[in-house]
């Protein structure tokens, strides 16, 4: 993990009408991996859709659900949790399709971002279709309605000026770690899955009241000196004698269930792995909403660490 007094790191809620450009955005910023990653079912509330890494600066990419499709009937909830979102993250990133003219859609969204104190970063895409004068007037259009606190023309599809969207975002983000190794672009599914394993093997290997309360959630997963990638998980129980079971004699019932997991789990992701298992005990953690929302079975913002 790299880490100095002048490094960056933080969150890029990114937004947009259907169609704008965002996936192709992010492929063009982060590699051909994103597209792979949003297809997989996510119910985190901020989903990672990417995350970009340079020397000076790592920005991860959220997606804004409620905000992309404001044609769709909305619930209170996804109206709320959008604004949530763009509360939080650190900058938000608003991609237009400057070819066509600016609609409804868009003043949904920009009447969103009424009363955000967030920058936002304007980014006026698929500037290979149009003139100059539509991409001018565009311009004026979006800068009646809003200051934004940077803008860049580009296109997405054909990389043009696409360099110069990092340094407008990361002016943005305060000084933070390298939460992904730079290669990773987005751990969230594989996390999810590890967790989802090492349960399978709970459960193949117990029995009667400790699968039903278990849970797993995988901390981290971090890359080490030979490819090895570390990943810290922690299985919690509800009870002692559960945190008992699961341990076992010296040790062996953990033991085996850490092996049988790895191999699937090097299977899975074609690298080596050291799996630090533990157990933990959190009483009647599926009763307790805070306990709930802790292990992620609630919506609420996680900071990849
Ligand atoms: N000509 C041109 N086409 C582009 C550009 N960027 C994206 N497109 C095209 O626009 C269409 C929509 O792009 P996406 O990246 O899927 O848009 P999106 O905003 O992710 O759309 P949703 O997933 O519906 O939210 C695709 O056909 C892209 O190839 C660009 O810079 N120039």
């Amino acid at each position: 993990m790299l880490e100095t007094p002048s490094y960056r790191s933080g969150f890029a809620g990114l937004i947009g009408r259907p169609n704008a450009g965002k996936s192709t955005l992010l492929n063009t910023l982060v590699g051909r991996k994103v597209a792979i990653i949003s297809d997989k079912p996510q119910t985190t509330r901020n989903k990672i859709l990417g995350v970009y890494t340079d020397e000076q600066a790592q920005i991860i990419f959220l997606d804004t659900p409620g905000i992309h499709k404001p044609r769709h009937r909305l619930g209170e909830y996804m109206v709320q949790v959008a604004q949530q979102t763009l509360k939080e993250v650190d900058v938000v990133v608003y991609v237009v399709d400057a070819a066509v003219e600016p609609g409804a859609g868009e003043e949904y969204i920009l009447n969103s971002l009424k009363g955000i104190s967030t920058p936002v970063i304007l980014v006026l895409n698929k500037i290979d279709l149009i003139s100059e004068e539509q991409l001018l007037r565009v311009q004026q259009f979006f800068q009646s309605r809003f200051e934004p606190a940077g803008m860049v023309a580009l296109s997405a599809l054909q990389g043009t000026n696409v360099e110069q969207l990092p340094p407008l975002i990361i002016q943005h983000l305060p000084p933070g770690p390298q939460y992904y190794p730079p290669e990773q672009i987005t751990d969230q599914p594989a996390r999810l899955i590890i967790a989802e394993l090492i349960r399978e093997k709970i459960l193949l290997l117990t029995e009667e009241e400790v699968p039903h309360a278990v849970a797993v959630v995988v901390e981290d997963m971090l890359e080490r000196p030979g490819g090895i990638l570390y990943v810290p998980a922690t299985i919690y129980v509800e009870r002692d004698s559960q945190k008992g079971i699961l341990i076992g004699k010296g040790g062996r019932m953990l033991k085996e269930i850490g092996i049988l997991a790895r191999q699937e789990i090097e299977a899975l992701l074609g690298n080596k792995i050291y799996l630090d298992l533990r157990v933990r005990v959190k009483k009647d953690w599926r009763r307790q909403e805070g306990a709930l929302r802790q292990l992620g079975y609630e919506v609420g913002r996680r900071r990849p660490v």
